[in-house]
């Protein structure tokens, strides 16, 4: 009784569990117990309550809690000897052990486990742990306390309290349960966490051999082991394929999908385990590979690997994996859980591989597609050397501006030096600077939050943050108005761009390459365009010279177009002939490319015959300017027209442009093609003339 008074009133400081406590009623300061009221023999079974409890709070594992807990029980049942004994392997053996080691009567112990219920010699009583209650130590094996009985102290409890006794061990079964339990839940988070961690570094691999044998090394170092290999299956050969090939050099290991082990768990779906030193038949193991490999398998264990085949919907069998020969025991249900893991992480690894290797090569396709639509044509010394510093530029991430004449081909330089780039996977973002007015400038360019003004009614992206990453082209920039100018070159400065109607900087990654027909420097000059933004976009410049300089690039160039033009309405090409090539050698080209390019999609489309003749070309093309441009034959004819040359030129480009317009029936990328020029170049004329642009 002093002892439980003595244990009761440390009682407060330990966690008690609630069934455990409604056996103690504290009030009366000694234990109860419900099929015994015998004062002594309840105590014993408080006390070890208690005992129990704190031990499974203060044991780091199994084994220190046994050591304790048994050393405990023997003791309150007044004994100086006795343990708890395990078959393993056809033998008993110790698991932990009180008192001077004796050796124990093992055919007591293997009687009262057949009879599931205590026996008892002269000496020695055995007490089996129930299975249902405990878990054993080791896997399926059974179990048992024994405990010498011989010389009965005289302040102990009579031995033959066979209640007590069967309690104690039920006790000690529960604890050494709870302990089990609670050490396999720690081993299976660390278990989980080593497979987390190894399983983010698959998604870094790009290679498929690579990751394969990195998730089988990731296997045999988590379950302890000598081999691991992933099978894929072959569905239409009806095969399991082994990679990494387990030892076989260069040769892939490939087995029948419905033999062995693997073969077991690819058809039931179920994991398998195989451990040659157990029940477990022979046959299972496909010992075929093992003498191909001259390899040994002692243990194994395989699970069903589950992937989605490209359809996130359906969940289907890819394969299976597998661990053989434990350096240990042998494989168990832990190893199971594992492999499960394991199974499952490279799973989704070996997937989005897959994907990502097919996305990355239509990606590259793509990319390859959209460098050859605008190939930078030309085999003049000019444009070879313009070619070989933007191939050099390319890999830097300077900022470029080109220079050189409507029409010469500063925007396909620039796609040239963007697929030439690093950044060639990201966009290639092109804007119009002289199609900016003022107060679309800021939106346009760094996008605007929703409700930030009257026609906002949905969050914009601005062109910097839609060129993140990739390169934006700022084409006529030299028209960029002042408040532009200060706002593009605030964004270059900080890299950060901050949305119209917002407040957060959105940082942007963007090459700047930018170009312009204009004398830049006579405009600084005449503060027209900021020095300080001129010096941030002219970090290199190149610049393109006209086509009438450019040699024979002009037929290489025609020659270029027509197939293109002719591809896309399904005729042959036609060929130039001498006379034709001559036309167009000497011809001054004012519109360069661009006129080049206009004049030959016309010949395609009106000129039928395979060869092109002089007359063709001069009938279908070259600058309408000039043969439309008749000037006046008397000065009678003058007394209509201003006498001041700029008056009078002024009204003719009004004229002329309305008429063009007014024949292309108000289609204004039309009419800016027949005058030569671009369409921002033709809106810009028309506001520096005075004229409406308010069609647009
Ligand atoms: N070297 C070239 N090889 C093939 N096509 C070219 C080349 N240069 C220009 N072109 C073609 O000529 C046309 C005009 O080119 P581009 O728009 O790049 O000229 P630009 O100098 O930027 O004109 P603008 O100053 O009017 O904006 C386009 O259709 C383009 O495909």
């Amino acid at each position: 009784m002093n002892k439980n008074a003595l244990y009761l009133s440390s009682r407060s400081q330990i966690q008690v569990n609630p069934v455990m406590q409604s056996a103690i009623d504290p009030r009366a300061h000694h234990v109860k117990m419900p099929n015994d009221e015998r004062p002594e023999a309840g105590g014993i079974q408080g006390m070890l309550s208690f005992k129990i409890l704190k031990l499974l709070q203060s044991s780091s594992n199994v084994k220190e809690f046994l050591g304790t807990a048994v050393a405990e029980v023997v003791q309150l049942l007044g004994r100086t000897e006795g343990g708890l004994v395990s078959q393993q392997s056809g033998e008993w053996a110790v698991d932990a052990w009180t008192g001077e080691r004796t050796r124990f009567p093992a055919g007591l112990v293997s009687e009262a486990i057949d009879l599931a219920a205590p026996k008892r010699c002269d000496d020695w009583l055995a007490v089996p742990l129930d299975p249902q209650q405990s878990s054993s130590l080791a896997a399926n094996s059974p179990t048992a306390f024994v405990i010498r009985v011989a010389g009965n102290p005289t302040n102990a409890l009579p031995i033959e309290t066979s209640e007590t006794i069967q309690a104690a061990v039920d006790l000690l079964a529960t604890g050494l349960h709870r302990m089990q339990r609670d050490t396999q839940n720690v081993q299976r988070i660390e278990q989980l966490q080593a497979v987390l961690t190894e399983a983010a570094q698959w998604q870094r691999i790009s290679e498929d051999e690579a990751l394969l044998k990195q998730i089988a090394a990731a296997a045999t170092k988590l379950l302890n082991c000598e081999r691991a290999s992933i099978f894929l299956w072959d569905r239409r050969r009806k095969k399991l394929i082994g990679r990494p090939a387990l030892g076989v050099e260069g040769v892939p290991l490939e087995v029948n999908d419905h033999e062995g082990v693997v073969g077991e768990v690819l058809t039931s779906g179920e994991p398998k385990i195989w451990n040659a030193n157990s029940q477990d038949e022979e046959r299972r193991v496909n010992r075929a590979v093992d003498r191909s490999l001259a390899f040994q398998t002692r243990s194994l264990v395989a699970v069903p690997m589950l992937g989605h085949r490209g359809d996130p919907q359906r969940e289907d069998k890819i394969g299976v994996f597998e661990a053989i020969n434990h350096l240990d025991d042998g494989f168990d249900t832990l190893d199971v859980a594992v492999l499960t893991d394991l199974a499952l992480h490279a799973a989704v690894a070996i997937e989005s591989l897959k994907t990502r290797k097919s996305l990355t090569k239509s990606r590259d396709q793509l990319v390859a597609t959209a460098a050859s639509a605008a190939p930078l044509i030309g085999n003049h010394r000019s444009i070879e050397s313009v070619r070989k510093n933007a191939d050099r530029i390319a890999k830097t991430d300077l900022s470029v501006l080109v220079l050189g004449n409507n029409g010469t081909g500063k925007e396909v330089l620039a796609r040239h030096i963007h697929y030439h780039s690093d950044r060639r996977h990201a966009p290639f973002v092109a804007v119009n600077c002289a199609a900016l007015v003022e107060s679309l400038l800021e939106s346009e360019l760094f996008g605007h939050e929703r409700g930030s003004f009257t026609d906002a009614s949905q969050t914009r992206i601005g062109k910097f943050e839609l060129a993140d990453s990739g390169t934006l082209f700022l084409d006529e920039v030299g028209d960029l108005s002042p408040g532009g100018q200060a706002k593009l070159l605030r964004v270059l400065e900080d890299k950060m761009v901050v949305r119209v109607g917002g407040s957060q900087p959105i940082p942007v990654d963007v090459r700047v390459i930018a170009a312009t027909n204009q004398p830049l420097e006579t405009h600084i000059a005449e503060k027209r365009f900021r020095e300080d933004l001129f010096f941030r976009l002219n970090v290199v410049s190149l610049t393109l010279p006209p086509l009438a300089s450019r040699g024979d690039d002009v037929l290489l160039l025609a020659e270029h177009f027509l197939s293109h033009f002719s591809q896309q309405i399904g005729r042959l090409p036609p060929k130039l002939d001498p006379q034709a090539q001559q036309v167009l050698r000497s011809h001054p080209w004012p519109g360069n490319i661009r006129e080049l390019r206009n004049t030959m999609e016309r010949i395609c489309y009106l000129s039928p015959e395979e060869t092109i003749t002089a007359d063709d070309i001069r009938q279908n093309g070259l600058s309408t300017s000039q043969n439309d441009a008749q000037g006046p034959s008397s000065l009678n004819d003058l007394s209509e027209a201003p006498a001041a040359l700029c008056d009078a030129t002024r009204i003719f480009q009004v004229g002329h442009i309305e008429r063009a317009i007014a024949g292309c029936g108000g289609n204004m990328t039309e009419a800016a093609e027949y005058l030569g020029l671009h369409r921002s170049n033709l809106y810009r004329k028309m506001r520096q003339l005075g004229m409406s642009t308010t069609s647009d």
